[in-house]
């Protein structure tokens, strides 16, 4: 890996959440390095945006603890050295592109020089500077996204949390996010993003970790499909039925079968519906 430094920024270790009763995330331990884009993979209601939202600090953890830049995710000092892009979220319409960020960095406690520099930096690096005195509400979707993650930088972070940075983007402007944050990877920042799009984590993330509630797996993209790798899928046509069998017990599982049936490699995204469902 090209900018690893072996620098914790995030450890999460032995979380748990609860909504009342409802367990939404159960014992999760994960960490993130500088330089490091880690995924959190996983279906609608796995618990990542859960996850995140204690790792900024807008959540307490029911149990268990989270260490973010050398100190707690709570704390103002902390906050203000990350940088969020939280779900669903939306630069202000009504300013133009210079002034979210310029009152972004304001709120996020830079003195008005600072702010002033640190908002030139970013538009030029982002591409931005062209558009920065158009109205917000009318960028296109993508460029939305790319001054949002603008705003999320202007603090100078050295650790970035996304919630699915790429949902409801068209693929070129999803491709654009995705060069964004490989840049900003190798300027030694440090990612935590949730996603349910294999293909994101895959081309994007160093580790994965597959979130269902608990982490089911976690490991570099090859690791992780190098584990699943070992089960074949087995369509049985004489019924409908798919099975997921190991590549030894193949043999045995095709000779009980009465009729047509096929046995193929499955995809990784196959594998990781496979995961989810039965561990849910
Ligand atoms: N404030 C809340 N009170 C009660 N239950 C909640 C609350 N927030 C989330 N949940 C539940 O916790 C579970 C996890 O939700 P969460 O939003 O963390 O999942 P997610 O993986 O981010 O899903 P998505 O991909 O749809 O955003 C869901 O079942 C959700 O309904």
């Amino acid at each position: 890996m090209l900018y690893k430094f072996d620098v914790m920024l995030l450890n999460v270790n032995h979380l748990w959440k609860k909504y009342k009763n409802f367990v939404a995330n159960e014992d999760v331990t994960l960490h993130v390095d500088e330089g490091e884009i880690v995924a959190l993979l996983g279906p609608n209601g796995a618990g990542k945006t859960t996850l995140v939202k204690q790792v900024y600090g807008e959540l307490y953890p029911t149990k268990g603890e989270i260490e973010v830049l050398g100190g707690k995710p709570w704390e103002g000092k902390i906050k203000r050295k990350m940088g969020v892009i939280p779900q669903e979220c939306v630069p202000y319409g009504d300013l133009t592109v210079e002034d979210n960020l310029y009152y972004i960095a304001r709120i996020k406690g830079l003195d008005r020089n600072t702010a002033q520099r640190n908002v030139q930096d970013i538009m030029e690096k982002l591409d931005l500077s062209k558009r920065k005195k158009v109205m917000t509400r009318d960028l296109s979707g993508g460029l939305k996204r790319r001054l949002l993650i603008g705003m999320a930088l202007v603090n100078s972070p050295s650790l970035i949390i996304l919630d699915e940075p790429t949902t409801g983007l068209d693929p070129e402007a999803r491709r654009d996010v995705w060069n964004l944050l490989l840049s900003l990877k190798e300027q030694g920042k440090g990612m935590l993003l949730t996603t349910h799009y294999l293909d994101e984590a895959e081309r994007l993330a160093d580790r994965i970790y597959f979130l269902n509630r608990k982490v089911i797996s976690e490991g570099t993209p090859s690791q992780i499909k190098e584990k699943f790798s070992a089960y074949y899928e087995v369509i049985d046509y004489s019924t409908g039925k798919t099975y997921y069998v190991k590549e030894d017990e193949i043999k045995d599982f095709v000779a009980k079968l009465n009729g047509r049936f096929e046995v193929r490699l499955p995809s990784l995204e196959e594998i990781y519906l496979k995961v989810i469902n039965n561990d849910s």
